[in-house]
């Protein structure tokens, strides 16, 4: 068992997968043998985040989910506790893992209940519901039961899924388990790191139940997760040029702010040298802030020989040099409004696709709205599936798309997309993307590949939200700076 950080490109199984691996794994074992082992490790994670709980409620669904928790309560009624177990199966058609389970704890004289428990309980196990969710809302008993976990305000174990969870999407049902830990079974769940995963799941630990390696390497994961990238230090004998250079564009009237921060991330993110080319022709000639910064106007950049981050700030007027931007043969980062103009434009659309064929690294950095409007679809949608929404549009414009948001996905056509867990809500403030679209500028100018760039500033640009001091606010400029201690 393992508790899960960002150290590891770790593969996520969605329901289906996870279903044919416990299928071949099962084969090789006696009967039952997955369901005792999942019991004895979610008893064992309870015993190791409450050692002094004495009351303890085992709350089990229908299911097998259910079953595994009728194998926790088995152990830890042996080792002393005082369970209440409640079950919301029947014994008569209960799947035969779950009947075998509910036979030996009755046979152990537990007394298995069918209705909701009263008092406190120093620990809630919630095994309502697994990968057998369905969409449908709870009712009835699983949904008093879902409040009254809730309710308790103590810590709560969720086994293999916070129940209403879904494992692929990260979407749940309105009435949903908030576990404080989470122990996801044989695989580890897409659903857990996205979308509502992160806010319902709380500390995320793995138990492969004794598969190993090589046997969960059968079935391709649906993603996996984005780890902390290797930093590799500087030659000695390397100049600025070695290091590339970054031109930020856009910056129209009014909107000069998200340029600047774009360019100074790329430039704190270590690009050698970074250009400005601002829409706007009355504005700055020089930042006194930032003297590293050189401005010119769009028409004189060299487009050629630089990285190109296009869109922050660019407001509509970005539309006039977007087919310049585009057909460069030089690595592109498009976010913002560069994004909106090329969701309306189908002319622009096919420009951006044929930088495929030509080979030319391409990262579009859309936040949920921006993806809507790109795949023309409700921004309901594309959180509704968050990793095929990031794949679609990868696809479709044959780039790395980085769909921002909480469990950023990086998708591009040749890979697995990522789902990446650095970073937190004090992003969620103005301006913090257009650091990112800098970030992942300095990286394509060092000269990685677009989804790996794409990747190690992703990583990074949540790190610095993660490692942020609380007691100091979190803003674009600091985070550009690389963290509030830099300026
Ligand atoms: N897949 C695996 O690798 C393993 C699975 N095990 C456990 O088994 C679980 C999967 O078991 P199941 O396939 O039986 O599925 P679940 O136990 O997750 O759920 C299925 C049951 O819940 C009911 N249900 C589903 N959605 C509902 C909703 N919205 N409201 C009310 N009731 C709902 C269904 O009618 C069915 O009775 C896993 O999550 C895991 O906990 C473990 O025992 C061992 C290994
Ligand atoms: N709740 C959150 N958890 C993690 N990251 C977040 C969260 N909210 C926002 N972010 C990150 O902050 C950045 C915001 O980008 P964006 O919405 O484009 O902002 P802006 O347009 O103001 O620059 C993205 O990198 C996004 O992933
Ligand atoms: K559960």
């Amino acid at each position: 068992m393992q508790l899960i950080t960002p150290s590891f490109h770790h593969p996520l199984h969605g329901v289906e997968q996870t279903r044919q691996l416990e299928h071949a794994l099962a084969q090789t074992l006696p009967a039952h043998t997955l369901m005792q082992r999942a019991g004895l490790t979610v008893a064992r994670l309870a015993l190791a985040i409450t050692p002094h709980a004495q009351r303890i409620w085992i709350a089990c669904g229908p299911g097998n989910n259910g079953g595994d928790g009728l194998e926790a309560a088995w152990h830890l009624q042996q080792w002393g506790k005082h369970c209440v177990v409640t079950w919301l199966g029947d014994a008569g058609h209960a799947p035969a893992d779950s009947a075998a389970a509910h036979q030996k704890l009755t046979e152990a004289g537990v007394l298995i209940q069918t209705k909701a428990p009263s008092g406190h309980f120093d620990l809630c196990i919630d095994a309502l519901l697994g990968i057998g969710t369905s969409p449908r809302e709870p009712q009835g008993p699983m949904a008093d039961w879902i409040r009254l976990i809730n309710a308790q305000g103590g810590p709560v174990l969720s086994v293999d899924l916070p129940s209403g969870l879904h494992a692929d999407t990260g979407q749940t049902t309105r009435l949903s388990v908030q576990a404080s830990h989470t122990l996801s079974l044989l695989t580890l769940k897409p659903g857990l790191f996205t979308a509502q995963g992160r806010d319902t799941a709380g500390a995320i630990w793995f138990d492969a139940l004794g598969a190993e390696t090589h046997t969960l390497g059968t079935v391709k994961p649906l993603a996996r997760l984005n780890a902390r990238p290797l930093v590799h230090t500087r030659q000695h004998a390397s100049h600025k040029g070695s290091y590339g250079d970054v031109a930020v564009i856009g910056g129209a009237a009014g909107m000069t702010g998200a340029a600047l921060l774009a360019a100074s991330a790329a430039l704190h993110a270590g690009a050698g040298r970074v250009f400005v080319g601002l829409l706007d022709d009355d504005a700055l000639k020089v930042d006194a802030q930032q003297p590293e910064l050189m401005f010119r106007s769009f028409r004189s950049l060299d487009l050629s020989s630089m990285t190109l981050v296009c869109g922050c700030g660019g407001g509509p007027v970005i539309q006039t040099v977007l087919h310049k931007v585009l057909t460069s043969q030089s690595p592109v980062v498009i976010d913002a409004d560069a994004l909106n103009e090329i969701a309306k434009d189908s002319t622009l659309q096919a420009t951006l696709s044929a930088r495929r064929g030509q080979k030319l690294a391409t990262v579009l950095t859309p936040h949920p709205l921006e993806a809507a409007r790109l795949l023309a679809i409700s921004t309901h949608q594309i959180q509704g599936d968050r990793l095929a929404a990031a794949q679609a549009m990868a696809q479709r414009f044959g780039c790395t798309v980085v769909l921002k948001g909480s469990g950023t996905v990086i998708a591009c056509p040749e890979q697995t997309p990522v789902i990446n867990i650095t970073g937190n809500a004090r992003l969620a403030s103005a301006g913090t993307g257009d650091v990112l679209a800098g970030m992942v500028g300095a990286q394509l100018a060092a000269g990685h590949t677009a989804f790996d760039a794409a990747c190690r500033a992703v990583y990074q640009h949540g790190h610095l939200a993660d490692t942020w001091s609380p007691e100091l606010a979190l803003t674009a400029k600091q985070l550009a700076n690389g963290g509030p201690s830099c300026g």
